[in-house]
């Protein structure tokens, strides 16, 4: 067996079959905080934002932006048929034998394929997930997974990342307006060329102990923007200045949309990119499937002019996005502030406090 396989293999045991919590999965309760019954009855969660409402979607995706940073969509036109697909697509990969799965291994310095999440690494226990990311074609995994029978996988994908690209571009017209930002301040990101993107596709099995266990760790993504599905089965929870763990509840046909890392950048720190984790549940399996949406490669991501004077200095230095990968697979929570200029505002991320991190 080559010995990229039996690396990952060490680290990734069949969860599926698991009937007790090894201590390897077993998370101090400190690093759990409020977890899993983190919110209090009178906390409302993230908004629902209906996208066909054209007179206040925008503006109601600009406050959402500067208070939660998250917030539901409905009415985006991904049909249910999709959404539904893609699920089965998850569930069809995930139940593979696990010498099956790691076949497609994420090679260790690679992005694409199977395996831990990458922030892996950062933590001294391990998270109750598996993964698998896509970017570009699925192609060579999909042979990997399904030498027979690759094509239908491959379908989905594609059908999903095209309609995805289309939601992320209408997306950015109205995060970027809400800033008062046009197509003519920034060419390359609205508009039929787009950005890049990459597809997570996350499982959760079932989990014997889920208050000691941690799905996927508290993090931001190295986005401009993620768009999450879910199944019906909660999990994901956002961090809120105040309030502490909010749970996401699902809800049939909605999209969760995160600000990312890389849109905190771009505003200039005026929509923070939002602190998330999942947690797990003892009789459900959970699958979700993240859109990363990012901008096209080569093209450096810096405070946009039209935010920035003499009272707001640029508070970032121009990345690209991989080299914000990067920085993120090597600093991890301090990968914004490692391309920070200047102070945070006040009361704006940054300041936030990652509980859970361990660094091992
Ligand atoms: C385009 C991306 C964004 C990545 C890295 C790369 C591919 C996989 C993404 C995730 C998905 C799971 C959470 C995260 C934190 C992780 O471990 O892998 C994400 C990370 C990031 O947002 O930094
Ligand atoms: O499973 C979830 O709800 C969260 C997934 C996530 O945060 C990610 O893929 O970046
Ligand atoms: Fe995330």
């Amino acid at each position: 067996m080559p010995s990229i396989i039996s690396d990952v293999h060490q680290k990734q045991l069949d969860l599926y079959t698991i009937k007790e919590l090894p201590e390897s999965h077993a998370w101090k309760s400190s690093s759990l905080d409020d977890h899993p019954s983190c919110d209090s009855l009178n906390v409302e969660s993230i908004p629902v934002i209906d996208l066909n409402d054209e007179k206040f979607a925008m503006d109601k995706i600009g406050h959402t932006c500067k208070t939660w940073g998250a917030f539901q969509i409905i009415n985006h036109n991904i049909s249910q048929r999709l959404l539904n697909d893609m699920e089965d697509a998850g569930k069809g990969l995930f139940s593979l034998p696990m010498q099956q799965k790691l076949k497609a291994a994420r090679s260790p310095d690679g992005i694409a394929g199977y395996g831990v999440a990458r922030i892996s690494s950062f933590f001294s226990k391990h998270m109750w997930s598996e993964g698998f990311t896509i970017v570009g074609s699925p192609l060579e995994h999909a042979r990997q997974l399904w030498p027979h029978d690759y094509n239908k996988f491959c379908d989905v994908i594609e059908e999903y990342e095209n309609e995805m690209e289309k939601l992320a571009g209408r997306l950015m017209c109205l995060m970027l307006g809400s800033l008062g930002i046009t197509k003519d301040d920034v060419k390359w990101a609205i508009g039929p060329s787009g950005g890049c993107s990459a597809l997570q596709l996350n499982s959760y099995p079932a989990c014997p102990d889920p208050d000691r266990a941690m799905g996927l760790a508290a993090h931001t993504d190295s986005t401009i923007l993620t768009i999450l599905h879910q199944n019906n089965t909660s999990g994901l929870q956002v961090f809120k200045e105040g309030n502490g763990w909010v749970r996401v509840p699902p809800l049939c046909g909605a999209l969760v949309i995160n600000v990312g890392d890389l849109l905190h950048i771009l505003s200039n720190g005026l929509y923070p990119s939002v602190l998330h984790r999942a947690v797990v549940n003892r009789n459900r399996h959970r699958l979700s499937v993240a859109y990363l949406y990012g901008p096209p490669s080569g093209v450096k991501i810096s405070p946009l002019s039209k935010l920035v004077d003499q009272m707001n200095p640029p508070m970032y230095r121009p990345v690209t996005w991989s080299e914000y990968l990067g920085t993120k697979a090597k600093h991890f929570d301090k990968a914004l502030s490692s391309v920070r200029l200047c102070a945070p505002r006040i009361g704006f991320a940054n300041s936030k406090d990652q509980s859970g991190v361990q660094v091992g």
